[in-house]
């Protein structure tokens, strides 16, 4: 009997201490177990923005970029904003698709507590700002009872952060304090091309200038349809959409109705600019491509009339391509400011290629990289007649732009494809 309970308080002990032993591993493997859990969560963290006061302890770079004056590229610069990027890096925080987070305050300070208008559009009010790096900068703030709201908003962040061609306008960052979303542009100190063309105080472009312009956006265009992967469909290509910066070259704007596009993939409602609509969406509501070549095609159109679309242009347009037989006989339709100083030819290969962009048959229009190639050649046998001419030894700066042009589009292709893609777009704004 002694014996049975002896080996019972035996048992019951060796029973306690094992509970015991087993309590204190599980308690132990919890702990351990939480930590790995909050080192893990406190990596993560550090891809997405923090405020640090002026030191960027988190600075996660995309390589991808294609434009010297993307916010990536301004450290090293080769237009004059060399160190744009730095100047700005102290004060703000580099988010992981490499745009700035700017505080509300040092913008408020920057436009004068927002008084220094310089644009209206569907979105807001754009501001400019003298930020205290030195740097000039356009704020555009998403207006309260904007229809593109704030999901918009942080799409075209993130879908600009990954962006970069030098003729699309640089996103440079972004603010989101206060309950304003604001977006933070590279100033465009010619302003927008619609202004150059209507109004009468501005000196009219000379005809060489507008044949840039054209080849400026097609490339940006280009970039956005077969660059960019995948591709992005502007949806409202228009003279007031294009600025231009201070060598007056030409950088594509305004990306608010690509956005429905890429997150819905089929738009329920027309959006767009009346007079610029492919009337083939109009119809189908289906947005493709060749509509932005219809826009572009209109574009094109009002370069040469220097009429816009609300004053009838299409409609001259259709009653001169009536005489314009076999792509000759378009000057009739030419800007009046011009006073006669154009290439005929240019002109005739121009306006033939937009009639080219509009035609009602999306198939029978050109792809963006078709017109860069007929642009490129325009401005590649101008630049050859000029030689001819012996004018080649005093260079006109456009001639050396052509130049410029021509060995960038040399290394194009291969930037393109080098990295420069949003679908593995971060999600951490
Ligand atoms: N980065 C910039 N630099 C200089 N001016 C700018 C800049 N961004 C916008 N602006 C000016 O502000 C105007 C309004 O720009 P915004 O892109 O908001 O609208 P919009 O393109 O004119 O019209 P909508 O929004 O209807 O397409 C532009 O036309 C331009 O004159």
């Amino acid at each position: 009997m002694k014996g049975e309970s002896f080996g019972l308080i035996l048992g019951i002990s060796i029973g306690v201490v094992i509970g015991v032993f087993l309590a204190i591993l599980a308690l132990y493997c919890t702990r351990y177990r939480k930590k790995q859990i909050n080192s893990s969560s406190c990596r993560r963290s550090a891809t997405i923005p923090i405020r640090t006061n002026g030191v960027d302890t988190c600075t996660v770079l995309s390589d991808s970029t294609l434009d010297p004056d993307s916010p990536r590229n301004y450290g090293k610069g080769s237009n004059g904003m060399s160190l744009w990027f730095d100047s700005f890096k102290k004060n703000n925080v580099v988010s992981a698709s490499g745009i700035l987070e700017f505080s509300y305050r040092d913008l408020q300070k920057a436009t004068q507590n927002f008084t220094t208008l310089i644009g209206q559009g569907a979105f807001g009010p754009v501001y400019k700002a003298h930020m205290s790096s030195g740097e000039t900068v356009a704020v555009k703030v998403l207006a309260t009872d904007s229809k593109q709201g704030e999901i918009e908003f942080e799409t075209e962040v993130k879908l600009l952060g990954r962006l970069h061609h030098r003729n699309l306008l640089n996103l440079i960052g972004y603010c989101t304090e206060k309950g304003k979303n604001m977006l933070i542009y590279a100033y465009m100190s010619n302003g927008n091309l619609a202004s150059h063309l209507y109004d009468e105080k501005i000196e009219p472009l000379s005809w060489d200038r507008r044949v840039h312009i054209a080849l400026d956006v097609a490339r940006g265009l280009e970039y956005l349809h077969d660059g960019a992967v995948p591709p992005v469909i502007h949806r409202d290509v228009k003279s007031s959409n294009i600025l231009l910066d201070q060598l007056m070259r030409a950088r594509v704007s305004d990306f608010g109705l690509s956005r429905e596009e890429m997150v819905a993939g089929h738009a329920s409602n027309l959006r767009g600019t009346f007079g610029y609509l492919d009337p083939e969406y109009i119809s189908t509501k289906t947005f493709t491509k060749k509509s932005d070549v219809y826009s572009y095609g209109v574009l094109l159109f009002e370069l040469i009339a220097a009429r816009s679309p609300g004053q009838g242009l299409m409609e001259y347009v259709e009653l001169a391509a009536m005489n314009a037989e076999g792509g000759t006989g378009w000057e009739e339709i030419v800007d009046a400011r011009l006073e006669g100083n154009f290439d005929l030819e240019e002109l005739n290969e121009v306006a033939a290629l937009a009639y080219k962009c509009v035609n009602r048959t999306p198939k029978k229009r050109p792809s963006m990289r078709d017109i860069v190639q007929v642009l490129s050649r325009v401005l590649k046998s101008r630049h050859c007649k000029k030689h001819h001419r012996g004018t080649s030894l005093s260079a006109t700066p456009e001639e050396v732009a052509i130049d410029i042009d021509q060995a960038e589009d040399r290394t194009s292709v291969s930037e393109h494809r080098r990295g420069d893609s949003i679908d593995s777009m971060d999600t951490d704004l």
